[in-house]
């Protein structure tokens, strides 16, 4: 059990809010199938550009070169802000299709809920784009969360295992980094955000991969956490 006597509570996504498999084995695949057509559609635009640059070049001659670009910065899992935009869009279409729904922890709903009802603020912090988080919460198999979170924050703010990434956000909430309680899977986004001065939990949930060493309490469900 965790007693937390702070203000906010900052959650990771992927391996702590939704499954692993879910992200990678229903979003991205979603991504990877419909990259080629989307990227067709928005030839031209800012992202394409911006993908571009996250691929080490100044520009794609074609449309299926970008393409390329994608699957290889997506077998890498590069957590790149051009990728995360287009994925975000093509996942836009997903959600409001009908043909994705977000699949998280069962125990995220009631906690978000009983947090808010409690006084604290919540807000994500994931690799995807914050545009992908709003449809992600938007859509999830137990409704749409969104009215709970109250910010979000993606790569733009900067990378996941940088301090300096933890210590923006906390001035970006108006709170020092020690009325903030992130929760992560991945021990090097914790000690970062540690680095910054938050207080920090790792989440353990099934499908998740074995953490090194590391100095974290360790959470296996969100009434683990409760306020001091
Ligand atoms: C909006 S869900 C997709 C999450 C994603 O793209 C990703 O790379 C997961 O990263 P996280 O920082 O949530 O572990
Ligand atoms: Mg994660």
């Amino acid at each position: 059990m965790i007693r937390f006597g702070g203000n906010l509570v900052l959650l990771d996504i992927e391996g702590t809010v939704s499954p692993l498999a879910f992200v990678h084995d229903v979003m991205f695949p979603y991504a990877r199938k419909h990259a080629g057509a989307h990227i067709e559609r928005h030839w031209g635009a800012e992202v394409i550009s911006q993908l571009a640059r996250d691929a080490g070049t100044e520009a794609f001659a074609t449309a299926t070169e970008a393409e390329a670009a994608v699957h290889e910065l997506m077998d890498a899992d590069a957590k790149v802000t051009g990728l995360k935009q287009l994925q975000g869009m093509i996942w836009e279409e997903g959600f409001r299709q009908g043909e994705l729904r977000s699949r998280i922890f069962e125990d995220v709903p009631a906690a978000l809920a009983r947090w808010r009802r409690e006084g604290l603020g919540i807000r994500i912090y994931s690799s995807g784009s914050v545009h992908a988080q709003r449809l992600f919460f938007a859509h999830t198999e137990h409704g749409d969360l969104t009215t709970h979170l109250s910010g979000y924050h993606d790569t733009t703010t900067g990378p996941k295992r940088e301090a300096a990434s933890y210590a923006a956000i906390a001035a970006d909430c108006g709170l020092r980094p020690e009325q903030i309680l992130f929760v992560s899977d991945l021990a090097e986004e914790l000690n970062a955000a540690r680095n910054a001065g938050m207080v920090t939990a790792l989440a353990v949930r099934p499908g998740n991969k074995p953490t090194p060493p590391h100095e974290h309490p360790s959470i296996h469900h969100f009434s683990e956490i409760a306020l001091a």
